[in-house]
């Protein structure tokens, strides 16, 4: 088996012993690793790699039969471990370093305990729906990254005024919302931003978005869930000339009066459920619903 392994940061407290426990598994099941070329250089740099790896530094490479790709990191390198898999069916599994880690299910003191089901195929494939945007005048680096796995946003920009959002639903007029902005949300990411603002928190497997306003001056205007295969248009009028689009931690400014058209990408992200850690248990133990001493 080709296992990839990425992560965005080294941390003197954890980063040793999560990467020496992870390699002690691989290692003991026989796989070829391959590191993503800037973790690697961190790990190096730290003397705590003792051995050579080959090295993968973009989507493409990883068009040399990984099987499973490792994600070293909170929430947000789980999210950009997804920009490097795209559309490769590489399932991920997300060790957490970071702090939440809601998308990162595997906890440290549990690696050496779930990381061998990969071996053995006790695990399941949580499959993610991905947004995508579309507008006129797209800019040559959106082309290649134009999706995202928790939600698209739109929202003001150098303007405490807040702005307005035309919206259509497969080209029906939902609402004119006056508010900071607009969540997006795929279910993966009604757990994120949208649960902030209000948004219903859906099951992974859902076949739904949510469209949630942030800060709506329309006090009657609530999240709605909508099919996941509608096509969502937004077009954004401010007193500034332009506004944000962000998608995930990707951040854009685009210019007021512009039709975005937002919808379901053509491929899923397939995120390693282990029967330990399922999404339920993630809810209740990192959303914090058990701790409820009543219950
Ligand atoms: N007010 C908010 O809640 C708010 C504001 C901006 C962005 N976000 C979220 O942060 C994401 C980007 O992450 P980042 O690391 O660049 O930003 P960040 O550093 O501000 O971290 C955002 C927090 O959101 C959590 N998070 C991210 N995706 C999640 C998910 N699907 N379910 C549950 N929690 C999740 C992360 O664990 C982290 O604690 C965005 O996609 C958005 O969902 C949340
Ligand atoms: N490879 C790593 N080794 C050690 N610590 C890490 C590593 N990656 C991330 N962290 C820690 O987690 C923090 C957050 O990481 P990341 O940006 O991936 O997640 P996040 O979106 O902030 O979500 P979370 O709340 O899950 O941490 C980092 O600032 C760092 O403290």
């Amino acid at each position: 088996m080709k296992i990839a392994v990425y992560g965005q940061y080294y941390k003197d407290y954890n980063t040793e012993e999560i990467i020496y426990k992870v390699l002690e598994v691989l290692e003991a099941h026989g796989a070829d690793v391959v590191f993503e070329a800037n973790f690697y250089k961190l790990l190096s740099d730290k003397k705590i790699l003792t051995s050579d790896f080959p090295l993968f530094t973009c989507h493409e490479d990883l068009d040399v039969g990984v099987d499973m790709f490792i994600s070293v990191g909170g929430d947000g390198t789980m999210l950009r471990a997804a920009t490097l898999v795209r559309n490769k069916n590489i399932p991920i599994v997300g060790i957490n370093a970071g702090r939440l880690g809601f998308l990162a299910t595997v906890q440290q003191e549990n690696i050496e305990l779930l990381l061998p089901l990969i071996f053995e195929n006790k695990y399941k494939i949580s499959p993610r729906t991905l947004l995508t945007v579309d507008y006129k005048g797209k800019p040559p680096e959106l082309i290649d990254l134009d999706y995202a796995l928790n939600e698209v946003t739109v929202s003001r920009k150098d303007t405490t005024s807040m702005i307005t959002i035309d919206t259509r639903l497969d080209g029906d007029h939902l609402n004119s919302y006056w508010a900071d902005g607009l969540i997006i949300s795929t279910p993966t990411g009604s757990t994120g931003y949208s649960l902030s603002c209000g948004g219903p928190v859906l099951m992974p497997d859902v076949n739904s978005l949510v469209i949630t306003p942030i800060a709506p001056h329309n006090l009657n205007a609530r999240p709605l869930v909508i099919p996941d295969d509608t096509d969502i248009e937004l077009c954004v009028s401010s007193r500034e000339e332009q506004h944000l689009v962000s998608l995930d931690s990707r951040i854009i400014s685009v210019d007021v009066e512009t039709t975005l058209h937002i919808k379901k990408a053509n491929f899923k992200i397939n995120l390693v459920e282990f029967p330990q850690e399922k999404f339920l248990d993630t809810l209740r133990k990192k959303l914090l619903w058990g701790e409820d001493k009543r219950n």
